[in-house]
């Protein structure tokens, strides 16, 4: 006779994000939360990104904690050996779209929506934001479905309001009027320009296939029962009233890192804030902590460029004379694979290894929560992702932001136009600008950011406190 379950199995959720960094990280904090309120979860990890996980970090052991908590892996249906970074990051896109998506249809079929002993079949998908793929076989089954777009809700809303952009001739570009006023992203009218559109909707062609993808994925996000966004109200408060007038059931939890924290410390009795384990895909060098030790505080401007920026050898060094020449202390990812480019083995410059030594520090993957937590770190040079953006504001660290691409460039205006948390270096690459940037957020304005980020700071702690805005929709 089978185990005849004395009371209901909890609900089973499957968590299902885009197998990079950025996405990985944020969905993970979220399916520890779910774990923590005694919800069974499967999380399905591409095998690519298992394996570096198992290899970089100790999270599969952190989990074993939730007897309700199970990996899934399955294949992203690239080689190992492709870059996942960069313009190649689009490939892997078409390619779970193409390969990925048949195989999660034969698995949750063949196994019966994962149910096994002790756990029911998946009772709600929480699908990342462009896998309507895994949307469309929740409807057909009947399944609940979620959607959490890991980018900001600006970014997801200027997406969303792709059409009418197309139709008010704010795109194709065609190269001119980039510093035009956008007025067809209601909420923004007033502070966005064409340059600060996300990286896939500033096109010179309607007809760019990735533009018309991220149209649709976007657009699609109304199948769903709800959204959930990283981000809490006192931050996008007026893009997210816009968002509820297509989309009511938008729920704020953000930001996801500091929100796990918090409720990990419910209860206990230490002041000192839980350690969360990393989910890093490459390894932490933990000598950068060692050498910020040594710094005075707020003297260390952080420089990390996430998951999937690349960078050419030009670029690379008008960043170092930049950094070297600001005379500030520097702490730079230099992440493997990130500089492309022809002729990569040219000789670095005397001057700029010799300014690295006196003042800077490089590695290839930093703790990055713990360095911007650090005393030492003044300022961030950042490429705007969400989640370093988030981490940033809740370390109330000011930012210099260099986006790179997607949700990067709208990221990037609302930290300097709306939140003035910071300086947006978009579209320029040049040594005197970065040194100047540099002076100016950690020397010159330094007062004025500390307050700023103070306040914002402090509104992220109350949203995921108990009572907090996040805390509650959660
Ligand atoms: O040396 C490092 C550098 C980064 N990180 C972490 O890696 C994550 C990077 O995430 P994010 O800042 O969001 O950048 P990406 O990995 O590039 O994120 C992708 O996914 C994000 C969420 O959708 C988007 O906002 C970005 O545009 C997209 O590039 C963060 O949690 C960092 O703390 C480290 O731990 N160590
Ligand atoms: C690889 C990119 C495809 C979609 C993701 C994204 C988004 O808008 O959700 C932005 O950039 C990257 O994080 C992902």
């Amino acid at each position: 006779m089978a185990h005849q379950q004395q009371y209901p199995l909890p609900p089973h959720v499957l968590i299902f994000p885009v197998p990079v960094q950025g996405h990985v990280n944020s969905m993970l904090k979220l399916a520890e939360l779910l774990s923590l309120a005694a919800v069974d979860v499967t999380f399905l990890l591409s095998e690519f990104s298992h394996r570096r996980l198992l290899r970089h970090t100790d999270i599969f052991s952190r989990f074993t904690r939730y007897p309700g908590f199970r990996f899934e892996t399955i294949s992203d249906g690239l080689p190992d050996d492709h870059p996942r970074a960069g313009e190649q990051i689009f490939d892997m896109l078409s390619s779970i779209k193409n390969v990925t998506g048949p195989l999660f249809k034969e698995m949750m079929v063949a196994t019966g929506c994962l149910s096994s002993d002790g756990r029911r079949p998946v009772t709600c998908i929480i699908a990342d934001g462009v896998f309507s793929f895994a949307g469309d076989f929740a409807l057909e089954k009947g399944i609940a479905l979620i959607y959490f777009r890991t980018i900001s809700a600006c970014a997801f809303w200027a997406y969303f309001c792709f059409q009418e952009i197309v139709e008010a001739g704010e795109v194709p570009l065609k190269g001119n009027g980039m510093d035009l006023l956008v007025k067809s992203v209601p909420g923004m009218e007033g502070f966005l320009r064409r340059r600060d559109l996300p990286g896939f909707i500033r096109v010179d062609e309607v007809s760019d296939p990735r533009l018309q993808v991220f149209k649709a994925e976007t657009r699609q996000t109304l199948r769903a029962q709800a959204i959930i966004v990283n981000t809490f109200e006192d931050l996008e408060g007026p893009i997210l009233s816009n968002i509820r007038t297509v989309l009511p059931d938008c729920f704020t939890i953000g930001p996801l890192h500091s929100h796990l924290k918090s409720r990990l410390s419910e209860g206990k009795t230490t002041t000192t804030p839980p350690s969360l384990a990393s989910s890093s895909f490459w390894e932490e060098d933990r000598s950068c902590i060692e050498w910020l030790d040594g710094k005075p505080p707020k003297s260390v401007v952080y420089v990390s460029f996430g998951s999937i920026t690349v960078l050419s050898r030009e670029q690379l060094m008008e960043f170092w004379y930049g950094l070297v020449n600001s005379r500030q202390h520097f702490l730079w990812v230099m992440r493997s694979e990130s500089i492309v480019g022809k002729d990569r083995e040219s000789q670095i410059p005397a001057e700029v290894s010799e300014g690295t030594k006196v003042r800077g520090c490089m590695v290839g993957w930093a703790p990055q929560e713990e360095v911007l937590n650090h005393d030492a770190i003044g300022g961030f040079l950042t490429h705007s992702g969400w989640n370093s953006t988030l981490e940033s504001i809740v370390a109330g660290v000011p930012m210099i932001c260099w986006p790179y691409f997607a949700d990067q460039t709208i990221n990037s205006r609302f930290v300097s136009e709306v939140w003035k948390i910071g300086l947006d270096m978009k579209d320029t690459c040049d040594r005197v600008v970065i040194e100047q940037m540099i002076r100016d957020l950690m020397v010159v304005k330094k007062d004025e950011f500390i307050q700023s980020t103070d306040r914002i700071a402090k509104m992220a702690k109350e949203a995921v406190s108990m009572g907090g805005s996040s805390y509650c929709n959660l």
